[in-house]
């Protein structure tokens, strides 16, 4: 590890473009207004500076898809990915099955209870609401936070069982939003195919197409999509570069959290 000192980066531009990536040609990171900071440089040369400005946080990014569109496979990749760029990062997943709450929910998809469609949404919702004070304190300590499955789950998963859209939404009003939200695009058909299909109570290639059309129905214009039928490394670059931005983006302090449902 080299350590230097980031004396210039208060006024804009130029400590990176003068002498960092002319001279050495790669790539560091850039805060506007933050005061005199250490860089931090690994073995590949990529460069981060340590320590939080006021009001830097970690990003929300949330992976959403179809039942094995890649989710779990692509989380696992960006954390990874992020960690080797000095960035602090932790994997989520909704549900998450270790709590009380998540385990009357897991015990739900493998069909070994059984419950009214009111009944399960909410508890979905519960399960992201118990985790929602953590989930900030991690993000405003820096960490990024990257998700597999949140609301949007909730949400296109209920409604496609027939449940009122307004009616899914209200129980996650206040949670917060992402900063990113990653849809893995694939056909029912396509995802149906791959390995490990068929065991818990959704994968169903019937469902799983309502599901789609749900997530078409509640998608917007700052959803990433990307296609999730490209080989496992191409889908995983594309999430890199996008990812990447969200978090530097996130870094520089000037974007404050903001609450779901609200946009
Ligand atoms: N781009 C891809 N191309 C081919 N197979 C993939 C790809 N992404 C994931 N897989 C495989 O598909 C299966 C489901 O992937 P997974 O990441 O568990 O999906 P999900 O979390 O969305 O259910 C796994 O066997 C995984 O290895
Ligand atoms: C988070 C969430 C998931 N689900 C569904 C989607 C999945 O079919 C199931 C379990 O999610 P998950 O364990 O992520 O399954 P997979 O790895 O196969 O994508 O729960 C909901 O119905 N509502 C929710 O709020």
């Amino acid at each position: 590890m080299i350590y230097g000192t980031c004396t210039t980066a208060s006024k804009s531009l130029s400590f990176k473009t003068l002498v960092l990536q002319k001279s050495f040609n790669f790539r560091v990171q850039f805060f506007s207004n933050c005061s005199p900071k250490k860089l931090r440089m690994d073995n590949n040369l990529n460069c981060s500076i340590e320590g939080n400005k006021k009001g830097s946080r970690g990003a929300l990014v949330v992976l959403e898809g179809l039942d094995r569109s890649g989710k779990s496979s692509q989380c696992t990749r960006l954390v990874n990915y992020l960690e080797g760029q000095r960035i602090s990062a932790e994997l989520w997943r909704f549900p998450d099955r270790n709590t009380d709450v998540g385990k009357m929910i897991s015990a739900y998809l493998t069909n070994t209870s059984q419950l009214d469609d009111h009944t399960i949404h909410l508890l979905f919702s519960a399960n992201r609401w118990e985790k929602r004070s953590l989930m900030e304190t991690k993000l405003k300590s820096g960490t990024t936070l990257i998700v597999d499955r949140y609301s949007y789950s909730g949400v296109a998963f209920s409604s496609a069982k027939g449940l009122d859209i307004e009616w899914c939404k209200a129980s996650e009003v206040g949670l917060l939003a992402p900063d990113l939200v990653a849809y893995l695009d694939i056909s029912p058909e396509k995802a149906a195919e791959r390995g490990g299909y068929g065991g818990e109570r959704y994968e169903k290639l019937e469902f799983q197409k309502k599901v789609a059309e749900s997530y078409k129905a509640i998608h917007d214009v700052s959803w990433k999509f990307v296609d999730a039928f490209q080989p496992i490394e191409d889908v995983e670059k594309q999430l890199q570069e996008i990812v990447f931005d969200c978090v530097t983006e996130c870094q520089k302090g000037k974007k404050p959290l903001s609450l779901l449902w609200s946009k």
